[in-house]
């Protein structure tokens, strides 16, 4: 997959060279480029903002860099991603579907954001999508653009080794995971679960699904609505009762 991100803090996006990432990108299943949007600008000052039209507080992001720096990066067809907190919810859902695709494109606004007509004039050229990650503002899209880059890189296959399996990932099935143990058998009077230690598989995906179940149930209900219960599941939740 190639990805492009387009800011003007190219250095905050320097952690997508690294761990992971950084792997991915060696063993070429990932390639990654970061460009300056003022490279794009045509005047002294390098200006990329202005003020807004309406009046209000705050610059927005001026359409003309952001206009010839799309037409030089982002090939056609290749989803333009513009993070923002007023854009539908980026979800694990919305990860999976871009990992397939061949490349992304992300606009990283600052300020009051990107003028409007960028985005909707880039869809003339392919999909665009104004996402959020979360019900909070940021400064700008920079962070938004690295969580979502590690969200939807994992998911490309070769990217995540057999050590950190993505199958069975929080929301991977529409269910948070449950809890995780490792050695010692017991710690400060904690001890782990004695189904994890019976060896009985059946017995600990049994177990595994009801924890899952509980756990979604108690911290993250809304998300139950998305999911197919079984009987099992619901007699897990009826025991929490
Ligand atoms: C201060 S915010 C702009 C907020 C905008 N005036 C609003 O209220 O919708 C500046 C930039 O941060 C990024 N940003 C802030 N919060 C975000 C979020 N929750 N998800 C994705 N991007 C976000 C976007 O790139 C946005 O253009």
């Amino acid at each position: 997959m190639r990805i492009d991100v387009l800011t003007i803090f190219p250095e905050y996006l320097a952690p997508l060279g690294q761990a992971l990432l950084g792997k991915a990108a060696a063993k070429g299943l990932v390639e990654i480029g970061v460009h300056d949007l003022r490279t794009w600008t045509d005047d002294v000052h390098r200006t990329v903002d202005d003020s807004p039209y309406g009046g209000g507080p705050g610059m927005v992001m001026r359409p003309e860099p952001w206009g010839r720096a799309l037409a030089e990066v982002r090939r056609p067809g290749t989803r333009l991603v513009v993070p923002t907190p007023a854009g539908r919810p980026f979800t694990q859902t919305v990860a999976a579907q871009w990992a397939t695709e061949p490349g992304l494109v992300f606009a990283c606004g600052r300020y009051e954001g990107i003028d409007q007509r960028v985005a909707d004039d880039a869809a003339a050229h392919g999909p665009v999508s104004e996402v959020s990650i979360g019900d909070y503002v940021l400064a700008g899209g920079e962070s938004a653009v690295l969580v979502m880059v590690e969200a939807v890189t994992r998911l490309i296959p070769g990217v995540v080794g057999n050590a950190e399996s993505v199958e069975f990932d929080s929301h991977a099935d529409g269910l948070l995971e449950g809890p995780s143990y490792t050695r010692p058998a017991s710690w400060r009077g904690h001890d782990v679960p004695p189904v994890l230690l019976s060896g009985d598989h059946a017995a600990i995906a049994r177990w595994r699904r009801a924890e899952s179940v509980r756990r979604t149930a108690d911290r993250r209900p809304d998300l139950l609505a998305g999911v197919q219960l079984t009987a099992a599941d619901r007699a897990a939740l009826d025991a929490d009762a």
